[in-house]
């Protein structure tokens, strides 16, 4: 069987069922299948993850299909670029999304929760539907849109609905792609008045930079604009399952609710990272060719990159199955070894926003942690994506619980 039809049917657990399927040996790092009716490599081990991530043996135009690439990425979008011309838009992705220009994102995300989280006592509330008004509306005023909260909403559960669309789970694909042509509308009509200085976003503002910086019609650039609202917003994902293993270990936190513990919540962060499912694997096309692992390679074939494979392989994570922060406490992970963003440099396909997500998960588990909340139903759908514990973690709040972040100060760093 094809691995597009086990992606729709076993979601998460598509190339486990692939591999079984093919009989491929639990300890091979590559192994030949199929993928939308082509030739497909599949890879996990570190060459193999090399070879995904080497520009010379490997291209990405055309290959994500585009009721995928369209819906979640926009038609012309980076991620579909190569060479010069992804290089050179790349570059503008990258310097919006510097460390030095977070902080006030950051600091917003940690104020808006605290206000969240302060109307949480005797309710049982939904984590990723709140998270996604939180990260929302702090990312729009950041990229320097003037929206009233109300709107900013409005704004982020559509950025959101573009994600929960992408794994073709019915209904939401279908809600998916009204907010991908609202968004094109709207964004494309932003960027032309951004351009002609017809908007009140600053000159220097993130959003003024990405359709200033890009060398694109105004369709594209707001594309691009949305290429960084979009997954800011998708962080909620990992938001729910960052409160749900918080709640599940209560010695972390008691230490995470310390402001000064900003290392312990960045490697309780990490962990989140390598375990929440989200993107199950990378597509390429090979452009040469090449023997990996000794499963031969042909001009043409598909690269298949096993995100949820390096994550939770033996090889590189001791006990991948369990949930253990600590293991980044003190190691910093190799480029091909924790790739739930991509891996490789940074000046390749990898993510520009793993500093953003880090920043924006810590700020919500220093908030989370002060939260005395008990989960009603930890349960998580493997075979939808993407996924989130059930309900978007439904969580109970004792009436008269009194959330400590909501009177602590915020520390600068958070
Ligand atoms: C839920 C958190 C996130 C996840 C799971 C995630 C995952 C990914 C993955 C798997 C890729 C593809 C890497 C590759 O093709 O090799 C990617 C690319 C990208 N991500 Fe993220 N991402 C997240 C958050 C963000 C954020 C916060 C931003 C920006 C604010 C962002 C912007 C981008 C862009 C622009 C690309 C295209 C990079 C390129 O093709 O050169 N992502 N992301």
């Amino acid at each position: 069987m094809d691995l597009t039809l086990r992606l729709l049917r076993h979601g998460y657990d598509a190339v486990a069922a692939d591999r079984a399927a093919r009989g491929v040996a639990p300890d091979a790092g590559t192994h030949a299948s199929r993928l939308a009716g082509r030739r497909a490599v599949v890879v996990r081990s570190e060459p193999g993850a090399r070879f995904f991530y080497d520009e010379s043996a490997a291209e990405r135009k055309g290959v994500v299909p585009p009721p995928l690439a369209w819906l979640l990425f926009g038609r012309g979008a980076l991620h579909g670029l190569d060479g010069d011309a992804h290089r050179d838009r790349k570059r503008t992705m990258v310097d919006v999304l510097s460390a030095d220009g977070l902080g006030p994102l950051v600091t917003d995300v940690g104020s808006e929760l605290g206000s969240a989280v302060a109307t949480w006592p005797g309710r049982e509330v939904s984590v990723h539907p709140a998270l996604v008004s939180v990260y929302g509306r702090a990312v729009l005023r950041w990229a320097g849109l003037p929206l009233t909260d109300e709107r900013a909403d409005t704004i982020a559960h559509r950025l959101s609905q573009q994600v929960d669309g992408f794994g073709f789970a019915g209904p939401a694909y279908a809600r998916g792609w009204a907010s991908r042509l609202w968004w094109n509308r709207y964004a494309t009509r932003l960027a032309a008045d951004i351009r002609a200085g017809r908007s009140q976003v600053p000159a220097d503002a993130p959003a003024a930079r990405v359709v200033g910086g890009i060398d694109a019609d105004d369709r594209t650039a707001g594309v691009e604009l949305g290429n960084i609202l979009r997954p800011t917003v998708a962080v909620a994902w990992l938001g729910s399952f960052a409160a749900m293993r918080l709640a599940g270990r209560p010695d972390w936190r008691e230490r995470l609710a310390d402001p000064g513990e900003e290392l312990a919540r960045m490697a309780f962060a990490q962990e989140v990272r390598r375990t929440t499912p989200f993107a199950p694997v990378l597509a390429a096309r090979a452009t040469r060719p090449a023997t990996i692992d000794g499963v031969r390679v042909r001009r043409g074939d598909r690269l298949v990159l096993d995100i949820m494979g390096i994550d939770h392989d033996p090889a590189r994570w001791e006990a991948p199955g369990e949930f253990r922060p600590e293991r980044f406490l003190d190691h910093a992970p190799g480029a091909f070894d924790l790739v739930p963003q991509g891996g490789g440099h940074p000046s390749g396909h990898r993510c520009p926003g793993e500093s953003l997500t880090l920043r924006v998960l810590e700020a919500t588990l220093r908030v989370l942690a002060g939260v005395p909340y008990e989960v009603v139903d930890p349960s998580v759908d493997l075979t939808r994506m993407p996924t989130t514990p059930r309900d978007g973690l439904r969580v109970r709040v004792p009436a008269g619980a009194r959330p400590r972040s909501a009177h602590a100060s915020s520390p600068g760093s958070a």
